[in-house]
């Protein structure tokens, strides 16, 4: 198990790292602030021991940054009683120790072999696991101010905005803002305003009551109610119908909703995070988002920096999905140095969710233990993987037809690599075969999307749609061209 210690004080460092050790723990030492939160962006710990007054800052003021990149870490605090106290009251987040110096050292090997034995039995009563387990990760300094913009709404209700790409962690902010902050007792409540048919959007968020319209045969309630006491998360908010733009504005000025054909004002006890891919002012521009809407939602704004704008966090986060890859029983892998950097030169359109989907199938199909940069060029780009396997899929010429054979081949090929759950084969393999097609004709017509989509037979918006899902970028293809 392995121990990340802060503590400026060298002597009590080497005492303290000596008995951890001997309790058979990997101690990693730092002396500061800053570089405890570099360290705690590149992996997790089983506990963190940390000392409050530090060079740079104290150590439990900007604990909520260390929250925010491992919830479920337990920390253990090392300090003179006095100072502990008030600061102590102040971080109502909870989930650490509390260790008065002088303190007995082998009580506090005990206590962090406990701790991080137990990880989630240190947090206060009433506390939900955090969302899907996942922790943010990220090392550079634009993540750094994601983490420390996040730990600014933890004790209060302003609204959040999260803006940035698809894929970029909007929601995975969203469930850290809502499980570390003071609403994580209460339910947290996603909706895609993008994903309701815009005749069900009110019904969905507000509730409706029985016989309000055809087909509402009972009394439903809405998100908003549903929400209560914990965080409504509107995603794709740029997306939403003007009509129900209407309505939810009106719900935030008012603080209450009502059900469509109700009467009654029901009291809101929500938090709000809305987010968006979209940029909006263009959307307010061309008048399809309401601008007095965007103020009530833009209080505190949250900007997920797109992945090959923060370059330093492709390879911490390659790493962690590894680990996750290995918790959900896909084989162990590493990452070699070479193949580090060669994803981290990647363009990721797709942005983190592209990451972890590469990440994921270069643990299933790696040959070797050790993920090399062979490994990751031949995923990355198919053509030279059929070239360096020798798998030739496309019988050769540029123009050559695949026979029955060959697909009957390549299907089961990628059927034994690559099955996913059953229930999920037809969608995966069409995913698979629709990617190599899309590249192809985007080649043939040097990315031209109109023509691509003419010599598909397919609608453009479709064709556009799918190339996002899939991460393609018909750029790439002008380029190569
Ligand atoms: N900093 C991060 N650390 C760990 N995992 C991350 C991080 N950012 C994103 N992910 C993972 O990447 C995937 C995509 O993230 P998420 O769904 O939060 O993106 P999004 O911005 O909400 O996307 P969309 O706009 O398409 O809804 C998820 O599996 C998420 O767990």
């Amino acid at each position: 198990m392995s121990v990340l210690l802060v503590e400026d004080d060298v002597s009590i460092a080497i005492v303290i790292t000596a008995a951890l050790e001997a309790e058979g723990f990997a101690v990693t030492h730092c002396q500061t602030i800053a570089e405890r939160d570099r360290l705690l962006g590149e992996r997790g710990f089983d506990a963190l021991v940390t000392d409050v007054m530090l060079p740079d800052g104290n150590g439990i003021e900007t604990i909520d940054r260390a929250r925010v990149l491992h919830p479920l870490m337990p920390i253990i605090i090392l300090s003179a009683q006095n100072t502990l106290d008030t600061a102590v009251r102040a971080s109502d987040t909870g989930a650490f120790e509390y260790f008065p110096k002088p303190f007995d050292i082998d009580e506090l090997a005990r206590t962090v072999r406990q701790a991080a034995g137990a990880g989630k039995e240190l947090l206060p009563d009433g506390d939900e696991p955090l969302g899907d387990g996942l922790p943010l990760v990220g090392r550079s300094v634009a993540m750094q101010s994601v983490f420390r913009m996040i730990t600014r709404v933890l004790r209060n209700d302003l609204t959040v905005l999260i803006l940035g790409e698809s894929g970029t962690g909007k929601e995975l902010v969203a469930e850290a803002v809502h499980n570390l902050g003071h609403r994580r007792a209460g339910p947290f409540i996603a909706v895609n305003t993008a994903a309701i048919p815009a005749d069900l959007i009110e019904s969905e968020l507000f509730g409706h009551e029985k016989g309000a319209f055809t087909g509402a045969v009972a009394r439903h309630v809405g998100k908003f109610e549903q929400a209560s006491g914990g965080t409504l998360f509107l995603d794709e908010i740029g997306d939403m119908p003007m009509q129900a733009q209407t309505r939810l504005l009106r719900a935030l000025q008012s603080g209450t909703v009502r059900r469509v054909g109700g009467r009654e004002e029901v009291r809101l006890d929500v938090r709000i995070i809305a987010a968006t891919n979209k940029d909006l002012e263009p959307e307010i521009a061309a008048g399809r988002f309401r601008e007095d809407l965007y103020y009530r939602l833009n209080v505190v704004p949250i900007h997920m920096p797109p992945l090959r704008e923060r370059r330093d966090d492709i390879e911490v986060l390659a790493r962690h999905f590894l680990q996750l890859a290995a918790g959900e029983g896909l084989p162990r892998r590493q990452l070699s140095v070479e193949a580090g950097q060669l994803l981290a030169r990647q363009p990721w359109r797709g942005n983190v969710r592209e990451l972890k989907n590469v990440i994921y199938r270069l643990a299933l199909l790696a040959r070797e233990d050790m993920i090399d940069a062979e490994s990751v060029q031949a995923l990355l780009s198919p053509d030279a993987a059929t070239a360096a396997t020798g798998d030739d899929l496309s019988g050769g010429g540029e123009s050559a037809a695949i026979g029955q054979g060959g697909i009957a081949d390549a299907v089961s090929r990628w059927l034994a690599a690559e099955r996913p759950a059953s229930g999920t084969i037809y969608e995966a393999a069409v995913a698979a075969f629709e990617r190599p097609l899309f590249s192809e004709v985007l080649r043939e017509t040097g990315g031209n999307q109109l023509r691509a989509a003419q010599a598909l037979g397919i609608n453009r918006n479709t064709l556009r749609k799918r190339l996002s899902e899939l991460a393609l970028d018909p750029e790439e293809f002008t380029r190569r061209s």
